[in-house]
């Protein structure tokens, strides 16, 4: 298992690309599904999670090639299974994202259910309910969703709570019902927006994208399409909050402001200095962090994708910051591991209360999950010492190359195998 050896106290700066974001470009590869034509994707991350879904898809008979670095083209011409199995869905939950497409297309569909994940129990029973209100015939078997449509019907869907992947596998599976299908308390996610876009590329007829009500009228079929993903804006703000906590200047391209809004207030209040263009964000920090409360919300609210990171920058903040974990019922497991580097750090239930301490301390610690091990990224760039991570697989999992893009910032990172 690799791990990631940081000696801490180096100030960043200097200038760092962004990828594709991969929580836009999981579902905008299931969504392939729903064409024989070829799809060109653009900006799309080398990740481990990309990897894994190109398996699943793979799998079934989609045609993949890279035509050149981050440019992808799928073509599902030739589908032989409509089965995504355990070995592959059990790493990664977004591959139940498969399901909708095939079902949409092909009429059946069985798919594993994702594996229980270290962030809650994320259940996918809105994904169920929602396809069965689309008039599909659809259970759950000794660990498998099987589904059934002759074509699917469009339906009025309210789910019980905002879900992405919800709002994702709808959007996808009525693009092709009979129809009309109206999502009300739809995700507003800049990801579920890139998807929508990527669909209507495709022929798809979708509105109200970007609010809480989305309209999709159902097309007999859809074409192919060349299109590019979205910024990571999580890996974006993860930038940031590894500049705050060291100090310096950074320059990231190919980032996507307007998708950060949140982000972007929360850590200029916390002393970041931010300058923004259409596809840049220019951050300096000097001095010590302010600390800054968050409560994690649906877009266009504080994204929980991003708790983690802004809790290391509080670790070494000025003061004391409230952090409230909306989302996730257990999404603070870094919480003991920014302890051992020596954070004064109080949980109540889905509250953190962290009193900011002036300095950190290299520690042997271990990534539990994807933002989980950021967030000991940066608290390692701040502390004095060396600092191991153990584990980071996980980290894979989310951010192309990381320890070399900080490298390039004038990091102390290196990444031992193992
Ligand atoms: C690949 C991807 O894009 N992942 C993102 C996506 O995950 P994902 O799409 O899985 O997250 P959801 O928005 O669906 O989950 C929100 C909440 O709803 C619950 N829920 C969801 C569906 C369901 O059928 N039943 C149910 O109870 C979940 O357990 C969670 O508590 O959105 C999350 C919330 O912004 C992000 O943290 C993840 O990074
Ligand atoms: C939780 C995340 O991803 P996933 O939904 O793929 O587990 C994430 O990107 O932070």
């Amino acid at each position: 298992m690799d791990k990631l050896r940081i000696t801490g106290g180096n100030r960043l700066s200097g200038e760092v690309t962004i990828s594709g974001a991969k929580n836009a470009a999981l579902p905008i590869l299931c969504a392939t599904l729903l064409t024989a034509e070829p799809v060109v994707l653009r900006n799309v991350p080398a990740l481990n999670d990309i990897h894994t879904t190109l398996k699943v898809l793979g799998q079934l008979g989609v045609n993949i090639q890279w035509l050149e670095e981050g440019v992808v083209q799928l073509q599902a011409n030739q589908i032989n299974s409509y089965e995504a199995p355990y070995e592959l869905v059990k790493t990664m939950r977004a591959s139940i994202l498969v399901l909708g497409p095939l079902l949409a297309r092909f009429g059946q569909a069985k798919v594993s259910l994702p594996g229980g994940c270290a962030i809650g129990q994320r259940p996918v029973d809105q994904h169920i309910k929602g396809l069965a209100t689309l008039g599909a015939d659809i259970r759950v078997e000794h660990g498998f969703v099987l589904a059934k449509a002759s074509r699917l019907q469009g339906a009025s869907i309210h789910t019980d709570m905002v879900t992405v992947g919800g709002t994702e596998q709808f959007l996808m599976s009525a693009a092709l019902a009979k129809g009309t299908t109206i999502l009300e308390n739809a995700a507003r996610e800049p990801e579920v927006v890139d998807l929508a876009e990527l669909l209507i590329a495709m022929g798809a007829k979708i509105s109200g994208h970007g609010t809480d009500r989305i309209v999709i009228e159902g097309v007999e079929q859809l074409h192919g399409a060349d299109y590019r993903v979205v910024p990571d804006r999580i890996e974006a703000g993860t930038f940031l909050c590894a500049v705050g906590a060291t100090g310096g200047d950074i320059l990231l391209r190919n980032a996507a402001p307007a998708t950060m809004g949140a982000i972007l207030d929360k850590l200029e209040e916390s002393g970041l200095d931010l300058e923004t263009g259409p596809d840049w964000i220019r951050a300096s920090m000097s001095g010590r962090p302010r600390a800054v409360g968050i409560k994690t919300f649906e877009h266009p609210g504080f994204p929980t994708d991003m708790q983690a990171q802004i809790m290391a920058l509080d670790t070494i903040a000025n003061g004391t910051a409230v952090i409230v974990e909306n989302i996730f019922e257990n999404r603070f497991m870094h919480v003991p591991e920014l302890i051992r580097m020596g954070a004064d750090i109080e949980l109540d239930g889905h509250t953190a209360v962290v009193n900011g301490v002036s300095q950190l301390f290299g520690a042997k610690v271990m990534a539990t999950d994807l933002r989980a091990s950021a967030s000991l990224v940066i608290a390692a760039l701040a502390a004095s010492g060396e600092t191991i991570i153990d584990r980071i697989y996980h980290l894979d999992r989310g951010y192309e190359q990381m320890e070399v893009k900080l490298k390039g910032l004038g990091a102390q990172i290196e990444r031992l195998r193992g």
